[in-house]
């Protein structure tokens, strides 16, 4: 084939290779002017640290401050400002009172620029690569299961039997009480597709669904219900496994850890909560502040990184380093 030919179908090879880089990311939500921002701080870094391929997308409330996403950008991150979503007028009592808040994470699934995201928690820390995460099939939502086991379910008939699905063998699900309840996966972590038609129906499905203790986290259990996939733990260990469920745990194997305990928060951590003396959660804080202190880790524009994204109108242009060679 002629020299140019061969030259030209490299370089739309390129293209269509980087095309589908950018059409992924990791997403996270950052509301308010508080401490979270650090979080996602630390989230930007550590994922920089295990060189993932993809940007750190930060969805942001309209409350979060110039200031703060300011930083956000200095650190490499695309900050996407959405509106809140709130649940129909309720009465509930959430497990947490700022849960209403969670309920905007739904914004997420109108990112269609990307084809494929993986949310995490701003008080989440990925300390190893998890981009093959974005390989498996799509068609599905991807998550971790969670726990029933901590007071802040105290309010659910799990809580009160003692069931927990991550032994379900220890006080079984009685038949009396109907049909065991679907797994349940912990909403700080999961792996899904954007989508303009299943945002607006989560939207209208929002709008007539009771709100209820874990707010959008159950919301979105009993929306994903039929395509949920749970994957192991290693992919978002919730902190309250350690002293729950240390027989399902191999913390040396963990790649992601959820920081969700009450007290846990690294950037807050103070020991003095309840679980929260235990040498094995003062090592992952530890483990999370030696990123977020860590100098070299930090996004310099001017050094040859991974690709930064470049929001422009809210589409990411990407803008390749140049090649380190
Ligand atoms: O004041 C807040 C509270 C929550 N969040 C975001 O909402 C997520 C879910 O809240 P949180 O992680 O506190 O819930 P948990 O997992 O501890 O139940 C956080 O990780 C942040 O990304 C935030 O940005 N500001
Ligand atoms: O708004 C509801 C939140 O519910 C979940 O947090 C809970 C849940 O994990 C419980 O099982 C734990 O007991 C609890 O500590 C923890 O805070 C998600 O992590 C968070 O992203 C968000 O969806
Ligand atoms: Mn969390």
């Amino acid at each position: 084939m002629a020299p140019d030919l061969v030259n030209a179908a490299n370089q739309t090879t390129g293209l269509i290779k980087q095309a589908s880089i950018a059409s992924r990311a990791y997403v996270t939500f950052l509301a308010g002017n508080g401490d979270y921002v650090k979080g996602v701080v630390g989230l930007a870094k550590g994922l920089r640290k295990v060189k993932t391929a993809y940007p750190l997308v930060v969805a942001v409330l309209p409350d979060v401050p110039e200031e703060h996403r300011r930083i956000l950008v200095d650190q490499g991150c695309v900050v996407r400002e959405i509106e809140p979503v709130y649940p129909p007028e309720n009465q509930t009592q959430f497990a947490m009172a700022y849960y209403v808040i969670n309920y905007s994470k739904l914004r997420i699934w109108e990112f269609v620029e990307y084809s494929k995201m993986i949310y995490l928690d701003g008080d989440i820390q990925v300390f190893e690569n998890i981009d093959h995460l974005f390989d498996m099939p799509d068609g599905y939502f991807y998550a971790v299961m969670d726990c029933f086991c901590e007071k802040t379910w105290s309010h659910s008939p799990q809580y009160e039997i003692g069931y927990c699905q991550q032994c379900p063998e220890k006080v079984k699900w009685p038949a009396q009480m109907g049909p065991k309840p679907p797994l349940y996966f912990n909403a700080g972590m999961f792996v899904y597709e954007p989508s303009l038609p299943t945002y607006d129906d989560l939207l209208e499905n929002l709008k007539i669904t009771p709100p209820t203790s874990f707010a959008e986290q159950d919301f979105l259990n009993m929306y994903f219900r039929d395509i949920y996939v749970p994957i192991p733990p290693v992919y978002n260990l919730v902190l309250a496994m350690l002293w729950r469920h240390p027989e399902n745990i191999q913390l040396d194997q963990a790649k992601v850890v959820h920081y969700c305990a009450a007290g846990s928060k690294p950037w807050r951590y103070t020991g003095e909560e309840e679980n929260m003396d235990r040498e094995d959660i003062k090592m992952l804080v530890n483990k999370w502040r030696d990123i977020y202190n860590d100098e070299t880790l930090d996004f310099n524009k001017d050094l040859k990184q991974l690709p930064a994204a470049v929001s422009e109108g809210g589409v990411a242009l990407f803008i390749s380093a140049p090649s380190a060679a």
